[in-house]
């Protein structure tokens, strides 16, 4: 869902009159309300933060909270609606989720400050910070097994290029790339971003419009933010340098959006500097190319109906840490292409997978050591809490651990080594210092102070040991005042309105208020069943308690700043030690994987090999084994034969499920797996690097985009036909099957043939049309394969086995009978069958194999080399005719002379 959020402010006051007055308060909301358009507003008032007018009205409905109204405004009810302060994260966080972005106003003084000026003065607000889907940093907003990305899109005027930077605030990362304005949507598939900014213009562009409107959250901004004259000026601001030559290298293109992602972080983050990684290019063409329609159908990371449960990243995800988990997902958006890298990453599998103590080891210290990254972000904004800075000591300490463990082994691959060498990296000092720093048992936020060790800094401690005496001394007072008044059950109590207070029952109260007690008790408030006095001593204390307890916390703060400081200037240190956990993590995950789903590590090469033995399918293997079924393992060889230079295409036919999909699939899998690094399930596997995988699986509507089955289909197979080029691999599930049988049957004919001549791919082709395997006569790199199933008693057993051959029969009314179709009309379908069947005898596709001359000779005779026919003669005569200008007598002729054109009959 695309959400440009239209929230006007309502109309500017009109000039205080008697009947249209402003009140100052609503005075200074409209200001600030109109300083941050398209936001919604939260407008802190006390433990609440009230929302008004139409922000009030979209609120109440998007959040399910009451509706109410709070005075007029030129003469009409202001409606509103409130959140608890304490309870605003969970309010955002849904807010969010809707793609709506909220401007956080807070009072920056307090109210008693604001009262000094006068007292119909307002406490003064500010807008501290906008809370928008790609600009999160607080825990409780994020999905700690994803990453947030903000991306923003440039594009220069009439280009065909884009310039594409995205960032993660809570992890720094800080992207650029550029691409064709037709890789958009497989880049934004493959990134995933959770709030994409691009101009007014570009977000209106007929061209990108589409795109743009199906991403969860689009912002568009003014032109001013992807101004490329000063792209580089604000860079350099943003870093502190003085050019970015030193940084990195980027096109004008990538520089503008960069500019922009740091804008807009500024803009919202407003006067905190959000620490990121210098940006870095995005190497082109080192990443399999995995279209959106592929990445949705082959479900990698959420299934066709959008959970998380029953998809790849689903079944392979053994990680222990919520940054594994990120790596991985992030690994299986962008498998590699060289076969250098993957190797890199199969070899510190294979480490993990050869030594199970040290993978069990790893993974029970990776378990405990915490998410650093996310701790780290929140220090280096100041919106972290005491419980981070013990996330950053215990991360150091947890590194410790496992460079410990690690050190005992020899031969450590090099993905292992440099993962050590990032542990290394955090100063051990910093780790000492917070060990004797802060406290066991910690508060969530700083200002509640008590985080600090005793024994730390001998000023904290004599202070605090200053209010605690006097805390001791209340109560020795306590224990006076009952001896001298002769009330036992007197207390000394404390609340937020009258500080330090006496309190007695009723019944004794009158005898404080009379002489000669109510000399020393002074009497402040009657209640029901109690009377509360306060003392000049009480006052005395009192002071000296809250002085000593503001200046125990105010050195607390202090503490607090040095050691996030302390943070800031270890940061890429640290950022460095939290990528190697995220690394070693995925690694030993992934030997997890490998070791209980028996998987083996792939051969891949710069080759044109595909050849799969025992290959199974990760995801539905997990699930018939959670049922206690076995999946049957099957072989695949698309590889080029003896004297072929382009690899095979495979053609499989097969009943209904017999398990043709789930071959497709699975082999499909296998690739990726192997390419992101992971061993796979298989036997042995030879793969050569598939460069970009296409999927046309199954059939959706797309009703949301005025499609329907058939076209979601064409327009798919259409990429695939225009696009697969011979590292390609192509899975393609029963092209045509939604629409009439020989529309359908003569479409997936023609596209076998473009693939086999054309594209020259691997590729695996599913059908029903059991008339395509007569191609293999004359496609000599297409190979015919079939699911087998035994008849049993006029049913049909499946054995999911794939073997040479085809099938003759799909087994369509069997299936039917098995799903419960009523007796009635399987025996009916069964005549009708037969009666069909009998028709058609002879006259099948045979004879169209001789007939039609394959596709590359057809697409050598095009249309317009044919000589010209009558028809086309006689409308060029009609064309040429002008009424107007002709005489009676010219017209009759010119009938005449039509009329001679036509046949002879
Ligand atoms: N190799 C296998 N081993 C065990 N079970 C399998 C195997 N392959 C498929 N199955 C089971 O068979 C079911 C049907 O498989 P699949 O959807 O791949 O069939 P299909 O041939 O594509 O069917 P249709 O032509 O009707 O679409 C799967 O859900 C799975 O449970």
């Amino acid at each position: 869902m695309t959400i440009q959020q239209t929230i006007t402010a309502p109309e500017p006051p009109a000039p205080a009159t008697d009947d249209t007055k402003v009140s100052p308060m609503m005075q200074q909301y409209l200001e600030i309300k109109a300083a941050n358009p398209g936001l919604l507003l939260f407008y802190r008032m006390g433990d609440f933060y009230e929302i008004f007018f139409e922000d009030a009205e979209l609120a109440s409905r998007s959040l399910g909270i009451v509706l109410t109204k709070r005075g007029k405004h030129q003469g009409m009810d202001i409606p509103m609606c409130g959140v608890p302060v304490v309870r605003a994260d969970e309010y955002l966080h849904r807010l969010i989720a809707l793609g709506i972005r909220v401007a956080v106003c807070e009072q920056m003084e307090d109210p008693a400050e604001a009262k000094k000026r006068g007292s119909k003065s307002v406490v003064r607000r500010d807008v501290v910070r906008v809370v928008t889907p790609g600009t999160l940093t607080e825990d409780n907003l994020l999905d700690a097994r994803a990453n947030n990305y903000l991306m923003a899109i440039a594009r220069a005027k009439g280009g065909d290029r884009i310039g594409l930077a995205w960032i993660d605030i809570s992890t720094a990362e800080f992207i650029v790339t550029e691409c064709a304005t037709g890789e958009l949507g497989a880049t934004l598939a493959r990134i995933n971003p959770n709030e994409v900014i691009v101009t007014d213009a570009l977000y209106s562009d007929p061209d990108l419009s589409q795109l743009l409107r199906e991403l969860s959250a689009v912002t568009p901004l003014t032109r001013d933010v992807f101004d490329t004259a000063t792209a580089e000026r604000r860079l350099c601001d943003y870093f502190a340098v003085a050019t970015m030559d030193g940084l990195s290298a980027m096109s004008r293109l990538e520089a503008t959006a960069a500019a922009a992602c740091v804008t807009y972080v500024e803009r919202t983050q407003i006067g905190k500097r959000i620490p990121l990684s210098p940006p870095t290019r995005e190497a082109v063409g080192t990443t399999m190319a995995i279209d959106p329609a592929t990445r949705a159908n082959l479900e990698l990371t959420r299934t066709l109906g959008g959970e998380r449960r029953g998809s790849l990243l689903d079944a392979i995800d053994c990680t222990v840490t919520a940054a594994g988990s990120r790596l991985l997902a992030q690994r299986l958006a962008a498998p590699l292409t060289d076969a250098a890298g993957i190797a890199r990453r199969h070899d510190a599998v294979a480490a993990f997978v050869a030594d199970s103590g040290l993978r069990d080891d790893l993974r029970s210290a990776l378990k405990v050591a915490p998410d650093m990254s996310r701790a780290l972000a929140r220090l280096l904004v100041g919106r972290g809490g005491p419980r981070d800075l013990v996330c950053i000591r215990d991360g150091v300490m947890a590194a410790d651990q496992v460079l410990d463990r690690l050190s005992a082994v020899e031969n450590l691959p090099a993905e292992i080594a440099a993962a050590m060498a990032g542990l290394r990296r955090p100063s051990r000092e910093l780790a000492a210092t917070f060990a004797r720093a802060l406290d066991d048992e910690l508060p969530l936020m700083k200002r509640d102070g008590g985080f600090v060790r005793e024994g730390f800094e001998p000023v904290l401690d004599e202070t605090r040991n200053l209010r605690d005496a006097s805390r001791l001394v209340v109560a020795s007072m306590q224990a006076r005042y009952a001896e001298d008044t002769g009330v036992k059950a007197l207390k000394i109590r404390h609340n937020n309105v009258l500080g330090y207070f006496v309190e007695v029952t009723a019944q004794h109260g009158d005898r404080l208020m009379q002489a000669p007690l109510n000399a020393t008790f002074i009497h402040r408030q009657t209640l029901a069943g109690q009377v509360r006095f306060t003392t000049s001593e009480l006052g005395e204390i009192e002071a000296k308690i809250a002085n000593a307890g503001d200046r125990a916390l105010g050195l607390e703060l202090e503490i607090f700043e040095r050691l996030a400081a302390m943070v800031a200037d270890d940061s890429d240190d640290l950022y460095a030690a939290s990528h190697a956990f995220a690394q070693l993590d995925v690694a030993t995950a992934l030997a997890k994987l490998a070791v209980d789903d028996n998987y083996v590590r792939p051969e891949v090469d710069e080759s044109l090999l595909f050849a799969i033995e025992g290959g199974r399918h990760p995801v539905v293997e997990q699930a018939l084994r959670r049922d206690g079924q076995p999946f049957i393992a099957n072989a695949s060889d698309l590889s080029p034969g003896p004297g072929q230079k382009s690899g095979q295409i495979w053609l499989i036919t097969g009943p209904n499920m017999a398990g043709k999909s789930t071959f497709l699939r699975q082999n499909a899998l296998i690739a990726l797996l192997a390419q992101i690094g992971s061993f796979v399930p298989a036997s042995r596997a030879r793969i050569g690097i598939v460069d970009r995988l296409f999927s046309r699986v199954g059939a959706a509507d797309d009703l949301a985009r005025g499609r329907s089955t058939f076209m979601v289909e064409m327009v798919e197979t259409a990429v695939i036909l225009n696009q697969a080029t011979e590292r390609a691999l192509v899975i393609l599930d029963e092209i045509g099957r939604g629409t009439a049988t020989f529309d359908g049957l003569s479409i997936a004919w023609a596209a076998i043939e473009h693939l086999h001549e054309s594209n020259r791919c691997r590729a695996l082709f599913a059908t029903h049309y059991h008339e395509l395997t007569q191609l293999s006569a004359k496609l000599p790199r297409l190979f015919n394969a079939t699911v087998r199933v035994k008849e049993w008693h006029g049913d049909v057993v499946f054995l999911h086995e794939v073997l040479p051959g085809s099938a003759d029969r799909s087994y369509g009314i069997q299936v039917a009978k098995l799903a419960g179709l009523p007796p009635a009309v399987i025996t009916r379908a069964k005549a009708v069958l037969a009666k069909l069947e009998a028709q058609d005898r002879g006259q099948g596709a045979k004879g169209l194999i001789d007939d039609l001359p394959l596709f590359a000779i057809t697409s050598r005779a095009p249309e317009e080399e044919r000589p010209p026919s009558e028809a086309d003669l006689l409308m060029e005569a009609v064309k040429a005719l002008h009424p107007d200008e002709m005489s009676p007598r010219e017209a009759l002729d010119a009938l005449y002379a039509l009329k001679a054109k036509l046949p002879k009959a």
